[in-house]
């Protein structure tokens, strides 16, 4: 039986008096590979954020942010996390969040710095076989050509290719993308998503991606977790997605009850540890 990667349990956040997310509940499996979407500002990125504890959410007795077998938060405190636990989860950003004057394997070396020695990280010292593995990594998103090159001279599809070799040096289990192809030209947010779900298939992680375009969804998520202005809107198989329901999640033309095709239930062993 699969293990459970991420569960989310009645997660709300308001900014101000705006709220962002209202009762989100969901569950993911080691290895599934789901699509976030929904229209702008319906709380994608609000969402992928409290998945490693960047935002806090609001003070609920039953809230509840579980990944990788421990409580990032738990009625809106932050958990305190080792580095090693840190590195088990690597986030993708829109923005490639690269150190432009380094080069390419350096960049790649910095996923490691979490599962170093303190000193080590300190002084930036890697090994010859961390370089060999940073160099395995690039392999695998087909950039090993350019691993002395530096950073801000590649293109964006490259950079966000470094971003993922960057998350295969951190070992991370769980990838969480956020938008990582919205600044792309086609042939690159295809060679980024081909990339994704190959690590997705051969290495089994669970990869979760924030999409705007629905087509990429479709064609490489198995299943979509859809928001609408922060509410749970859909959550299944991304092939039950009806076009009916896609046109209402965009066009704002109501159907807005909850769509759980075959949702995966939140095991009661989940439920009673988020209750406390
Ligand atoms: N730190 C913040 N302070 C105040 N409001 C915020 C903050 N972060 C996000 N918001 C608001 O929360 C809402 C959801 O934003 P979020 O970025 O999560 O949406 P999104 O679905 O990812 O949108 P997009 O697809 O455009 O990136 C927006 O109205 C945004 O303005």
């Amino acid at each position: 039986m699969s293990l459970t990667t991420i569960a989310v349990n009645q997660l709300s956040k308001t900014f101000g008096h705006h709220p962002v997310l209202q009762e989100i509940g969901f569950e993911i499996r080691q290895g599934e590979r789901v699509a976030l979407i929904g229209p702008s500002g319906s709380g994608k990125s609000t969402l992928m954020r409290h998945l490693v504890g960047l935002t806090r959410a609001n003070r609920h007795r039953s809230c509840c942010v579980h990944v990788l077998g421990r409580d990032i938060q738990r009625a809106g405190k932050l958990v305190s996390a080792s580095r090693v636990e840190r590195c088990r989860t690597g986030y993708i950003f829109q923005q490639f969040n690269l150190a432009g004057r380094l080069s390419v394997l350096t960049n790649v070396l910095v996923g490691r710095l979490g599962r170093m020695p303190r000193w080590r990280a300190l002084l930036g010292r890697f090994s010859a076989e961390e370089r060999a593995m940073a160099l395995r990594a690039l392999q695998r998103v087909g950039l090993a050509e350019l691993a002395d090159q530096r950073a801000n001279t590649l293109s964006g599809g490259q950079m966000q290719r470094v971003a993922i070799a960057r998350a295969l040096m951190q070992e991370a289990e769980l990838i969480l993308a956020d938008e990582p192809i919205a600044s792309l030209d086609p042939r690159s947010a295809r060679e980024v998503m081909d990339i994704l779900k190959r690590i997705n298939e051969e290495d089994g992680r669970t990869v979760v991606i924030t999409l705007h375009q629905v087509e990429y969804a479709r064609e490489y998520c198995q299943r979509a977790i859809a928001l609408k202005q922060g509410r749970l809107y859909y959550d299944g198989p991304i092939a039950q997605l009806t076009d009916v329901r896609l046109r209402a999640l965009y066009d704002n033309a109501g159907l807005d009850e909850l769509h759980r095709p075959s949702a995966t239930p939140i095991p009661p062993a989940t439920l009673r540890a988020a209750a406390g």
